[in-house]
């Protein structure tokens, strides 16, 4: 009989390596404490952009994170063809300043051979708002944009769907997940139990706490709807850490965003940033209040600010295997980009044991 797992957690990486697995014939509980449709403070996947992209040029990027993203980058592409997923195919276009260009030699991201349609763009493109930015490079590709909370629940369904049953449980230790493998009316022990908690994973996983490190994130989303996915690295010297992310959304409006706060895990939301963010996103995509674009309003209609804590980790995601637990957590800011890549290695992980354990 295929091995029975307990998945704990109910974001982005627990439901897909909760799906991932069920679609290779594992049996599949998931465990978690909040469910797609809940907000808590250490519940990520929620407040995310949410879409693929990382500066790093192919010669900085290393081999396996380059495998994760580009698995979930396909595997993206093709969600977005199936209505009601929250995932839509969309123009990139990023732009990056001379103050944040920090490789030298630098000639474009290490994924510009592998995705769809990429291109530099010609500076006679730029936006007029660009100018005195000191652009130093910029490009264009197929890229797509995630509604999360709308993919959260096609997940969930999906996994229904492959047979996944879930239980709202919070628990205190692995050893506790592993008896709760729901089996019709009744709880039974699993044979494995897979960490996928987020933030939470250091708590579960307490011989890694000193590695915990929280990013926390600011966004608005708004009514008026933006035209391309634009990205802009850091412009701002006296706000280094300060990008620009504007993310039209399925189902219209925009996400504006782009900030990165290291070891802050505060949910207070800044109101001088969320100017700084506005001004940025409207010389980039003045569209967003343009009546010409899609009957867009003249100004800005504020829907909801959030903030979000990504589940950083020092020295990256932890992928491993210990015996029964197995663990998936750490993936900082790029949980969506690399989830379908995470949800194969953890497959990988499970049949690993499972042919050692028959040798
Ligand atoms: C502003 C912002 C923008 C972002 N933009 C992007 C982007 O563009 N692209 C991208 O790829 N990523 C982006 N991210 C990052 C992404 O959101 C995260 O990497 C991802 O959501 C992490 O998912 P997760 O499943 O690991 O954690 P979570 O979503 O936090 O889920 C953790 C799960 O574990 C459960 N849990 C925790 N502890 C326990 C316990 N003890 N018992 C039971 N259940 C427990 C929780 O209830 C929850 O169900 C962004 C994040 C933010 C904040």
């Amino acid at each position: 009989m295929k091995e029975r797992i307990v998945v704990i957690g109910a974001g982005v990486i627990g439901l897909t390596t909760a799906l991932e697995l069920s679609r290779r014939g594992y049996l599949i509980s998931i465990v978690a404490k909040e469910l797609p449709g809940d907000e808590a403070r250490f519940y990520t996947s929620p407040y995310a952009g949410a879409f693929f992209y990382h500066l790093d040029s192919l010669a900085s990027r290393g081999w396996l994170a380059q495998l994760q993203d580009i698995a979930s980058y396909y595997e993206f592409l093709r969600v977005a063809q199936e209505p009601g997923s929250g995932v839509s195919e969309r123009v990139a276009e990023v732009y990056v300043p001379r103050m944040s260009m920090k490789e030298t030699g630098y000639d474009g991201p290490w994924f510009k051979d592998l995705v769809r349609n990429y291109e530099m763009i010609d500076p006679r493109e730029y936006p007029v708002g660009a100018a005195g930015d000191d652009i130093v490079f910029a490009f264009r590709y197929t890229g797509f944009t995630i509604n999360p909370v709308q993919y959260l629940h096609y997940l969930l369904y999906r996994c229904a769907q492959s047979g996944v049953n879930y239980v709202r449980r919070t628990v205190g230790s692995l050893e506790e997940a592993r008896t709760l493998f729901l089996d019709g009316d009744d709880f039974v022990e699993a044979d494995l139990v897979v960490n996928c908690a987020g933030i939470g994973g250091f708590d579960l996983n307490t011989t890694d706490r000193q590695n915990r490190l929280p990013v926390k994130g600011q966004t608005l989303l708004v009514e008026n709807v933006a035209r391309k996915l634009t990205i802009v690295e850091a412009m701002d010297a006296e706000h280094a850490a300060e990008s620009l992310y504007v993310v039209p959304r399925a189902g219209y409006g925009t996400l504006l965003t782009g900030t990165y706060l290291y070891h802050d895990d505060s949910l207070d939301v800044d109101e001088e940033l969320t100017e700084r963010i506005k001004k940025r996103a409207l010389r980039y995509a003045p569209e967003l209040v343009e009546s010409g674009y899609m009957r867009n309003p003249k100004r800005l209609v504020e829907v909801r600010q959030f903030v979000g804590i990504r589940p950083g980790r020092e020295g990256g995601v932890n992928v491993s295997r210990d015996g029964w637990r197995i663990h998936n957590y750490g993936s900082a800011h790029s949980g969506y980009q690399n989830s379908y890549g995470l949800a194969n290695r953890v497959a990988r992980l499970v049949q690993e044991g499972t042919v050692r354990s028959r040798l």
